[in-house]
């Protein structure tokens, strides 16, 4: 039995529910529901709190779970990433208002307020700084306005929440993070956890290709490769017209457009693009 923790609320929790449900692991009724058991699939999927998860995972009361990379690292637990999953990304940064501080090194002896405090004092101590880390749960940008802190250290994603607040980034991000898959580290992956990294795999696959098809003149052909080489090589198969083959291929979804054009002026005709629902290479 394959024992995943998901999140259950929060910046993750839809991108996480949405590549599970594609991955063909039973979606939960609503979002009171806290566990769900899928025998189909051998699979108990436990919904958590996105912090917790990291720690359930390092403690190894669970075999895998989806949480943020900045949340892996700040929790210190004993887990490491499998795969990342191309969604909920952002960056993690320091912000105060204008004209307060340019560089890290400048927030010697200040206060900074996080509720990532375990990844900004691991980012301080590389980095040779001193600094007094306020910790709070959230929320974090009204700390300085509130005199508690002289700069934040936070997740940013538009940058919405900074502006409204009065404040602006400074310095190197600290951190750029996506959700992540992770298992604890000293463990091999078994049967259950193997099957969900391919199924994820697969998703991201299908999510990042199309399927290209097209016909062109058979002394084209080589130049219509370049173009569309596909994963193994694409497949071509005669067509019932003298001189000309179809041609089959998996094609980045970002630029496909452009690759349409490129066919187009090399004479491929009737160039269809399709969606690819699941696939697993
Ligand atoms: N706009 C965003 N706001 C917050 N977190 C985001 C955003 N975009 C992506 N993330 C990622 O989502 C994770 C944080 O999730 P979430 O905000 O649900 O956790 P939390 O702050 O601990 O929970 P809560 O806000 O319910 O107290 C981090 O990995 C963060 O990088
Ligand atoms: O750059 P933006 O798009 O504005 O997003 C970033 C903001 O969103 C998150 O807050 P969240 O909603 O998780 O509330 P919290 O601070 O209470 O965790 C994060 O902590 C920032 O405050
Ligand atoms: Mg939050």
């Amino acid at each position: 039995m394959l024992r995943l923790a998901v999140p259950n609320k929060g910046a993750l929790s839809e991108g996480a529910q949405t590549i599970l449900k594609e991955a063909g692991y039973r979606p939960r009724r609503d979002s009171k529901e806290l566990v769900v058991v899928d025998p189909e699939n051998s699979c108990e999927l436990f919904f958590l709190r996105p912090k917790d998860i990291a720690v359930y995972v390092g403690e190894g009361t669970l075999d895998a779970g989806i949480t943020g990379r900045d949340m892996l690292h700040d929790s210190g637990a004993l887990v490491e990433e499998i795969l990342p999953l191309g969604f909920g990304r952002s960056t993690f940064r320091f912000a105060a208002p204008p004209d307060g501080f340019a560089s890290v090194a400048d927030l010697k002896g200040r206060r900074i307020a996080t509720a990532y405090a375990g990844l900004l004092e691991g980012y301080l101590a590389e980095q040779g700084v001193e600094a007094r880390v306020i910790k709070l749960d959230g929320a974090v940008e009204t700390a300085v306005r509130l005199g508690v802190a002289d700069a934040v250290a936070d997740v940013v994603e538009t940058g919405t929440t900074l502006r409204n607040m009065g404040l602006e980034v400074f310095g190197e991000p600290i951190a750029h993070s996506e959700a992540v898959l992770i298992k604890r580290v000293d463990t091999e992956e078994d049967q259950g956890v193997r099957q969900l990294v391919r199924r994820l795999q697969g998703v991201l696959v299908a999510r990042d290709y199309v399927m290209m098809d097209y016909d062109i003149r058979a002394e084209r052909i080589e130049e219509a490769i370049a173009l569309t080489p596909g994963m193994e090589g694409p497949t071509v198969s005669p067509l019932h017209r003298e001189g000309w083959v179809a041609v089959r291929a998996m094609v980045p979804r970002k630029g496909h457009q452009q690759v349409m054009d490129q066919l187009w002026e090399i004479g491929a005709k009737a160039i269809l693009v399709t969606a690819i629902y699941a696939c697993r290479l």
